[in-house]
């Protein structure tokens, strides 16, 4: 039953999530998040794997529910239902759709309950059926099977495994035993050792890590590659001070406080993590302690352009600038986005009555309308607060970087910032493609700039320094990085 109840805990939480609005970050973070807010003792895995389950059946569940009158049914008890309605949700999607189609729980008056109704929930499901002309409901369920990273990545953590990568690596190959010279080659129980980035391997998605002890003591440490890009580019050195502006989860915080400290333990504040959410900020605090940088990492909550005066980090040498972003070429958003999507379609569909069933050419217009005006406001938020940091006396050198596929929040930031005349006084440029990953072949678009600088070669050096990674064909998520510097 203990299951059930911080499922329906986290199923509740996500319901009124959505109906609030538009949802941001995926499924996953949302279930991991409200774990972690109501305290919850079960695996958030296993929670996830049941709410993701729900989400996916959830409007055929409403309609079953509904059509059968079992919520109508529900005994009362000091005028009270005696069963929570989310519960029982649960219990039916497990019931009707699991791959056991059993209700995992001992004996239980709910348990009574829901079997009591098994006959009529399942002739609804036959009903629903006929009805959509379809053998099995599952062939209507988009599992988002797709959605998947197709590689999990992990890189060894110096700072806690203090001069013993190699022994940290011997320790992971026991798990992994099989090299392989590709990440496509990557299949269950093999290793990658990535080309790009130094202590980095990939091996499979579905291969368990997060149980692994070198995991638990924060030795290794989960992180897409395309992420560890900005650090390692950035290549902060022991004499310097780096500004993470937007910095929860934490990745790239930790990442450069690895190469500042390398292996020793950190003893002073070299990195300064600003996070304007303060429960972001909490998950940042715990990434922060576990890859063992509490020492060497300060963490500021607040908006990074009202409380990092410049005037206050007179010492500060370096940036990490990776922004909130439309995501787009992240993975586990697409349930949402679709259900973002169609919310807004929605809207103004209600908005505007000439539209009552607008076609498929409208529905797209509406769709590419909405990213256009979200995209606005990303971009200028992105451009400013680039601007902001590039506005520190010390600073020599930044990387900017977003999660998403889109020219609006990428090249042409890139674009506006070298245009803008308090950038261009204070000596910045784009560090040129020999030292930014010289190797990695996918390299900004170059149309982006052609259309504003004429100079044939400048566009093209300009589109060579920065890096592109396409979502999945490049073996992660989708990205963009690129690096200011100055003298
Ligand atoms: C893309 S995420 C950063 C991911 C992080 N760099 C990592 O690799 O783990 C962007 C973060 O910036 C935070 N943020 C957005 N605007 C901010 C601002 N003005 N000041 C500080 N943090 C901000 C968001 O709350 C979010 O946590």
């Amino acid at each position: 039953m203990n299951f059930y109840r911080d499922a329906t805990y986290v199923l509740e939480f996500v319901e009124k999530t959505e109906a609030q609005g538009r949802v941001a970050g995926s499924l996953q973070t949302l279930v991991l998040n409200s774990c972690k807010k109501f305290n919850l003792k079960t695996n958030p895995k296993h929670i996830y794997a049941a709410v993701h389950s729900c989400w996916l059946y959830r409007e055929f569940l409403d309609k079953i529910l509904q059509r059968s009158k079992i919520l109508k049914e529900i005994p009362k008890k000091k005028g009270e239902p005696a069963f929570n309605k989310t519960t029982i949700k649960l219990l039916v999607h497990d019931l009707l759709f699991s791959k056991s189609k059993r209700i995992q729980m001992g004996k239980h008056p709910i348990k009574e309950f829901v079997l009591k109704h098994k006959t009529r929930l399942n002739s609804e499901v036959v009903r629903l059926k006929l009805k959509l002309k379809v053998t099995d409901l599952r062939q209507l369920v988009n599992d988002n099977s797709s959605d998947i990273t197709p590689v999990r990545w992990i890189r060894i953590n110096p700072i806690r495994a203090r001069n013993k990568e190699k022994e940290v690596l011997a320790e992971l190959e026991k798990k992994f035993p099989t090299k392989v010279e590709s990440w496509t080659e990557i299949v269950p129980g093999t290793i990658y050792h990535d080309e790009y980035i130094p202590n980095l391997f990939g091996v499979h998605p579905g291969d368990k890590v997060t149980s692994h002890e070198l995991y638990k003591t924060g030795k290794i440490i989960i992180q897409d590659r395309a992420s560890c890009f900005p650090a390692h580019i950035l290549n902060a050195q022991k004499t310097d001070v780096v500004i993470d502006a937007c910095a929860a989860p934490g990745n790239k915080t930790t990442h450069v406080a690895a190469h500042i400290f390398q292996n020793e333990a950190p003893d002073s504040v070299k990195v300064h993590a600003f996070e304007k959410d303060p429960e972001r900020a909490k998950t940042l605090r715990t990434m922060i302690k576990s890859a063992g940088c509490s020492n060497g990492i300060e963490v500021h909550v607040g908006d990074f352009t009202k409380i990092a005066k410049p005037a206050l980090f007179p010492k500060v040498t370096g940036f990490i600038v990776d922004p909130s972003c439309s995501g787009s070429g992240i993975f586990g958003r697409q349930a949402f986005d679709e259900r973002n999507r169609n919310k807004e379609q929605g809207a103004a569909q209600k908005d505007d009555e000439t539209t009552a069933h607008p076609s498929e050419e409208e529905h797209e217009d509406i769709a590419e309308k909405d990213l256009k005006v979200r995209l606005q406001k990303l971009s200028s938020f992105q451009f400013e607060i680039v601007r902001y940091a590039l506005s520190f006396p010390s600073a020599k050198k930044l990387v900017y970087s977003t999660c998403s596929v889109h020219a609006e929040e990428n090249e042409r930031i890139v674009i506006d910032l070298l245009l803008d005349s308090k950038v261009k006084e204070a000596g910045w440029r784009v560090r040129k493609r020999a030292g930014v990953i010289p190797t990695w072949p996918r390299r900004g678009l170059y149309t982006e700039f052609e259309e504003v600088f004429r100079d044939e070669e400048q566009a093209k050096e300009l589109a060579e320094a920065c890096i592109r990674v396409s979502p999945k064909e490049d073996g992660g998520i989708g990205f963009f990085a690129v690096c200011f510097e100055r003298d």
